[in-house]
């Protein structure tokens, strides 16, 4: 229910302007009508009825009989397309696998053929079995003893055995402190700080930089410092609990057998290895000492048994998930015994302050005060301070009350972010843009439609005066908005769920990329990304989405994964390994909450966000996957929004809580924060959105600069169309019925021109793909047609042009009418050019000087060239003009990573010019720029005042500490 919940709560926010700023908490009857809105929801149908069609057009019958099976574990609660979780349990902590038992039907099995590849459902490997755990333990030793024997001199030996002494007996083996990044050893030592206390923490780095490896050397160091714990009773580390989201499950084990082999590490799942009584696991454990790693849903399982018990060690990875103070994780989580209680979450603060203080009120019981307390003087001033009309006492109590806070819990929070420590671990560079793409016509028709429905129109009439007391409103608004969203996707997504669809006229075409926006965009872009030999996460909310866009990959042949709430917990490890290992696939497919959260896919360095969540940190997640330890690569990133819709509103969301976070957690004087919208802009659409949306003129300086670059362009003087006068005022209008008699005819002319005979009538509609594949084979007739009119210097020349990477100039090329060269046929060209260049490097032959100068091989060897071929060769250039090891003649010496961002960058610019001019982009952000936040001087004044309140602030909090203090 917490997901409604939060959907709902999000709501009462956009709302509040009306009617003043306090949140509301939502009333029973309100959580009721909505559980029965979930039950009964369209949504799930919606799902359903868009996987079988799929199906049945691609003639998977098979694949029905699993929908049903997926379809049955969605009212199970496990997934539902476009509801946030709010802090509680999303899908991904679900065994998809055990929702069997409850249904009737089995799941069937996928035949090969199916792209997605299955894999064998192979059990983790942990030590909840003693007999595996003493084999490993074994095999880890005939490792050791075989390494030492091996050693030759003292040094080796004391690379071995010496440690890192940190005062108070905390030691550190060498082997592997010397393997920590800088701010990973200062981690280590912060963590023994707080055990010393003994106090708990939240360790809040950002998403990527290791925060489990930090962990385990951690308590591998505490065991072998052989430390007497004065509050456990316990010599060294005792039984531990680790809390994570299932899909990491077993990443934590194969990191602890890398880090700390020593330790007994079982799962407590049913995608463990244990398959008898968990009961018997927890006391086994807890004697032997061991470390129990297991989910969220199953401490609500197994919460009798594992309070039986006292445990040293309880350790929250993505901690954020109980933020909800009343969600019964948070409760749970807070009963279990232990003294030293730590947090590992990259956002600790997502949608509001309230979740601080929930998080902090599990790792430091009562540090906070109580929520009340808390609330009036810490949340309601900084929120105040932030709204773009408040009056400069509050923007400057709004900041010395943050910088209050700030100073509360620093000691007990540890964020670094990557900005910071990049040059310790050499992250390559990140681009990340907000894309406002153009709705298509059918999709705007739809959404006004929708708009000037009965539906949106009762909650607009009512809505305003009835906000507060009818829980139905609120209810008909969360629908209303999940409608508009799933118009944005795509149209199919909303019409199939009417129950006046007539689905024979949509068969033929359902989920047909051109019919959605934000689609044709992603279809340009996998289409250039697939060339240059990138591999792309794209991430949407929806399974129903994705099962579209899977339709779509298949059909225009990507190699691709899926990953959502149905993929079984066991085969998620897997499918993430051969996605990272293998080069034979161009894109993984997953839905942001099971994809997004603590996973490493750092085999891709393109991310798609098809569309935005509530909650900025949920994308941030996601988008955080690839950029992280490992990626050497320059990642990009882009977030799609429809422009001028409801996306756009819930982005501006975004921005609003992103800031608001960042005022306690990174900079206090952050200033920039904004009005947030009220009802009537969540159902409404401009007239054009054409022109810049809404968010890149709030925004502005942050807009992406190609973009103004195209719109200074003199627009080129198109030629009439047939039936226009020059001068459109003088257009001779055609009726519609015209212009489709014309258009048939033409049709007509064009296949008697092909020699094709006219046999349209008895013949089958052709499919989309189909019509596609024809367009693409006619253009490269006529492109063959062209070159064979070209002399030979000009032909010389077009090759040269063509492969010439040095994209800006050749986009002005291509932008000239008059050479008629696409874009795609450029790349395709330059990445054969690059194939052949390697080819002859291999057989010793020097390269063809195509242009004459040096720099001109230089620029050949372009990343877009390398990463084309690296899939079919695996060969490397280093920065010394080396080719896999051996001096190549011609190829100048290089500065990588300099050029390397260059080109990243040049690279991006031209891809967005694309998309601004062909594909119905009509804005980008570059989203860091928008969270940067501006900073404004108060008067002395203001801030003697300000920081009176501070102090009240912070004598208030003691005051409450000292009567809810547990620990
Ligand atoms: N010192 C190190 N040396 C080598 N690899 C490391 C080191 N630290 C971390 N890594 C690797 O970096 C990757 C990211 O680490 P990890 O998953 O622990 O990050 P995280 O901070 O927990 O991320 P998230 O918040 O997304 O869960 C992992 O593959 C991990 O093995």
């Amino acid at each position: 229910m917490d997901q409604q919940n939060e959907e709902l709560q999000n709501l009462v926010s956009q709302g509040i302007t009306l009617w003043g700023r306090s949140q509301e908490t939502l009333e029973k009857q309100a959580l009721k009508e909505l559980e029965i809105f979930v039950e009964e929801s369209h949504e799930n149908k919606a799902t359903d009825r868009i996987l079988s069609q799929l199906e049945i057009k691609h003639g998977k019958d098979e694949q029905i009989n699993n929908n049903q099976f997926v379809a049955n574990i969605s009212s199970d609660g496990s997934e539902s397309d476009y509801i946030p979780s709010a802090g509680e349990l999303s899908d991904e902590d679900y065994e998809p696998f055990s929702v069997k038992n409850r249904t009737s039907k089995k799941p069937i099995k996928r035949k090969s053929q199916d792209k997605t590849c299955q894999f064998k459902k192979s059990k983790i490997k942990d030590d909840a079995l003693e007999s595996n755990y003493k084999a490993r333990l074994n095999e880890y030793y005939n490792k050791v003893e075989n390494d030492l024997e091996r050693i030759q001199n003292e040094d080796d030996l004391e690379e071995i055995n010496g440690y890192k002494k940190i005062k108070g007996g905390f030691k550190v083996p060498k082997t592997l402190w010397n393997k920590l990044y800088e701010y990973q050893k200062d981690a280590v030592k912060w963590l023994w700080g707080l055990h010393q206390k003994p106090s708990g923490g939240i360790l809040g780095d950002e998403m990527g930089l290791g925060k489990t490896v930090q962990i385990i050397v951690f308590l591998h160091a505490l065991q072998f410092s052989k430390i007497i714990s004065k509050h456990g009773k316990f010599v060294g580390v005792g039984p531990t609990i680790i809390v994570c989201p299932a899909t990491v499950i077993n990443q934590w084990v194969t990191h602890f057998h890398e880090w700390s082999p020593e330790f007994r590490v079982a799962i407590l799942h049913q995608s463990g290895t244990y398959q008898g009584n968990k009961i018997k696991l927890i006391n086994e454990i807890n004697k032997s000492k061991g470390i129990i790693v297991t989910t969220y849903a199953s401490i609500l399982k197994y919460k009798g048994s594992l309070c039986d018990y006292n445990w040293h060690y309880l350790i929250l990875d993505e901690g954020h998930k109980i933020r909800n103070p009343l969600a019964k994780i948070t409760l749970a989580v807070k009963e279990i015994r232990t003294p030293h209680r730590i947090m590992l979450t990259g956002s600790p603060m997502q949608n509001n302050l309230s979740e601080l203080w929930s998080l902090f009120d599990f790792t430091n019981p009562g540090m906070l005060g109580s929520l009340a307390t808390f609330t009036e003087h810490f949340v309601n001033p900084i929120v105040q301070g932030g709204f773009a009309n408040s009056s400069p006492m509050q923007e400057a109590t709004a900041l010395s009350v943050a910088s209050t806070l700030k100073n509360v819990i620093t000691p007990f929070l540890l964020r670094r972010m990557k900005s910071e420590v990049k040059n310790d671990i050499q992250l390559p560079h990140k681009s990340e843009q907000v894309l406002f793409c153009a709705l298509t016509k059918e999709q705007r028709d739809l959404y006004l439609s929708y708009l000037m429905s009965e539906h949106v129109n009762a909650i607009l009439n009512r809505g305003v005066r009835l906000w507060r007391s009818d829980n139905a409103i609120k209810a008909n608004m969360l629908i209303a908005i999940t409608a508009l969203r799933k118009i944005c996707n795509h149209p199919d997504l909303h019409m199939l769920q009417s129950p006046d669809c007539d689905e024979t006229n949509i068969d033929n075409n359902i989920g047909y990329y051109k019919r959605s926006g934000k689609m044709v965009v992603v279809s340009a872009l996998l289409k250039i990304w697939k060339k240059q030999g990138h591999k792309t996460l794209l991430f949407s909310q929806g399974r129903s989405m994705i099962r579209i866009f899977e339709s779509f990959l298949s059909n225009f042949g990507y190699r691709y994964l899926k990953m959502d709430g149905t993929t079984s917990i066991s085969s998620r490890q897997s499918l993430i390994d051969k996605f990272n290992q293998s080069d034979d696939y161009d894109v993984f497919l997953l839905t942001t909450r099971v994809g997004g959260l603590g996973v490493n896919l750092t085999g891709a360095s393109r991310v798609i966000i098809y569309d935005p969540d509530w909650n900025p940190a949920t994308d941030s997640q996601a988008r955080e996957r690839a950029w992280r330890i490992g990626q050497n690569k320059s990642v990009t990133v882009y977030r799609l929004i429809s422009a001028g819709t409801v996306e756009e509103k819930m982005y501006q969301r975004q921005v609003w809580k992103q800031l608001l976070s960042n005022k306690v957690l990174v900079d206090p004087s952050t200033n920039k924060f904004f009005k947030s919208s009220d009802l009537f802009d969540l159902f409404s659409l401009p007239d054009s959105t054409e022109t810049n949306p809404e968010t890149t003129n709030i925004f502005r300086e942050s807009r992406v600069k190609i973009q103004e670059k195209i719109k200074e362009k003199k627009p080129r003087k198109r030629k009439p169309k047939f039936g226009e006068a020059e001068d459109a005022d003088q257009a001779v209008q055609f009726s519609q019925d015209k212009i489709e008699q014309m258009k048939a005819l033409a049709q007509r002319i064009a296949r008697n021109m092909s020699g094709e005979s006219d046999k349209g009538k008895g013949e089958v509609k052709k499919t989309y793909v189909q019509i596609e594949l024809e367009k693409e084979r006619q253009e490269k007739l006529k492109e063959k047609q062209k070159l064979k009119s070209l002399s030979a210097p000009e032909l010389i020349e077009y090759n040269r042009l063509k492969a010439r990477p040095k994209i800006e100039e050749e986009s002005n090329k291509l932008d000239d009418n008059t050479t008629n060269i696409s874009f795609d046929k450029a790349l395709e060209h330059s990445s054969k050019t690059a194939s052949l260049y390697h080819h002859k490097l291999q057989n010793k032959i020097p390269p063809v000087n195509c242009s004459s100068s040096s720099g001109q091989i230089k620029e050949e060897i372009t990343e877009t060239q390398q990463t084309c071929n690296k899939r079919k060769h695996k060969e490397s250039v280093d920065t010394s003009g080396r080719i896999d090891g051996e001096d190549v003649e011609g190829l100048v010496k290089r500065e990588k990573k300099k050029l390397k961002t260059e080109k990243s960058v040049t690279n991006d610019n031209f891809i967005l010019e694309h998309l601004f001019s062909k594909k119905g982009v009509a804005g980008a952000l570059e989203h860091e720029s928008v969270l940067n936040g501006s900073k404004k001087p108060s008067s002395l004044k203001d801030r003697t005042r300000a920081d009176e309140k501070a102090q009240k602030a912070l004598d208030a909090l003691k005051k409450s500490r000292l009567n809810s203090w547990r620990w």
